[in-house]
């Protein structure tokens, strides 16, 4: 059985200030029995170095150092304390152009740093409209993933575009079925595939997260609004905790 993981995604969000949710989830979450990983603005990554929680980036470069003005690679990551690196998130793809070759291009790069990537997947409303979701999942699965991926360097997250931020979450029988689709493709191509994490994302809230987790393939969440206030993210980390 895979490891459970409850994963914050703070965004473009967080000041200083804001390390207090942090310290209070830590208090309240001393004795977790599942793998809590916040990843934070950049700029405050150092600051979380030695919080009981695994700590990552939102992206990192393909290239470990270089003449890339504003970027910040996964060796950089890893030496401000992070473990773990977000890789192809949906704001990155569209907003940044990132292809599924870029985004298997950095995953490399944070195995070649020691972290562990967090490669995220998931298809467009029109994609879903089309019909075509485990096409696009079957392709970035295809080309975002590295054939160096194993259990312990990669979780994968599939996240429907169309969820994230919006309110409106996929049917269980979807969500089913886009996990089960991803699992046995994992199955098919690595050897530890059965222990690889599969994380949902999109819209999960303390009041969804326990049907979420009692979907079969689903080993915990990629969450984004409602992992920026300790109460909020801490009902999903009981949840999981009770799946
Ligand atoms: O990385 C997190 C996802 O984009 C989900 O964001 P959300 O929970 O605000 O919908």
């Amino acid at each position: 059985m895979p490891r459970k993981l409850a994963a914050g995604n703070w965004k473009m969000n967080g000041l200083r200030s804001s390390l207090v949710e942090i310290q209070k989830l830590a208090e309240r979450h001393s004795d977790t029995s599942v793998d809590v990983l916040i990843c934070p603005p950049a700029t405050l990554i150092e600051a979380c170095r030695g919080l009981l929680f695994d700590i990552g980036g939102q992206d990192c470069h393909t290239a470990q150092s270089g003449a890339h003005t504003g970027d910040i690679s996964a060796e950089m990551l890893s030496d401000a304390g992070a473990t773990y690196v977000l890789t192809g998130h949906s704001e990155r793809r569209t907003d940044h152009g990132e292809t599924n070759a870029t985004v298997a291009a950095k995953s490399q790069a944070a195995y070649d740093a020691g972290l562990t990537a967090v490669i995220c997947i998931g298809e467009t409303l029109a994609e879903r409209e089309d019909g075509t979701t485990l096409d696009v999942i079957d392709q970035q699965l295809a080309q975002s993933v590295p054939d160096t991926a194993t259990a312990d360097n990669t979780v994968i997250a599939y996240e429907p575009v169309w969820a994230i931020g919006t309110g409106k979450v996929p049917s269980s029988d979807q969500i089913a079925e886009v996990h089960s689709h991803i699992r046995a493709r994992m199955l098919d191509r690595f050897a530890d595939g059965a222990d690889m994490r599969l994380l949902y994302g999109g819209s999960v809230k303390g009041s969804n997260a326990a049907e979420i987790f009692s979907i079969a393939n689903v080993d915990g969440a990629l969450v984004g609004g409602a992992s920026l206030k300790a109460d909020d993210f801490s009902a999903i980390i009981n949840a999981l905790e009770e799946s």
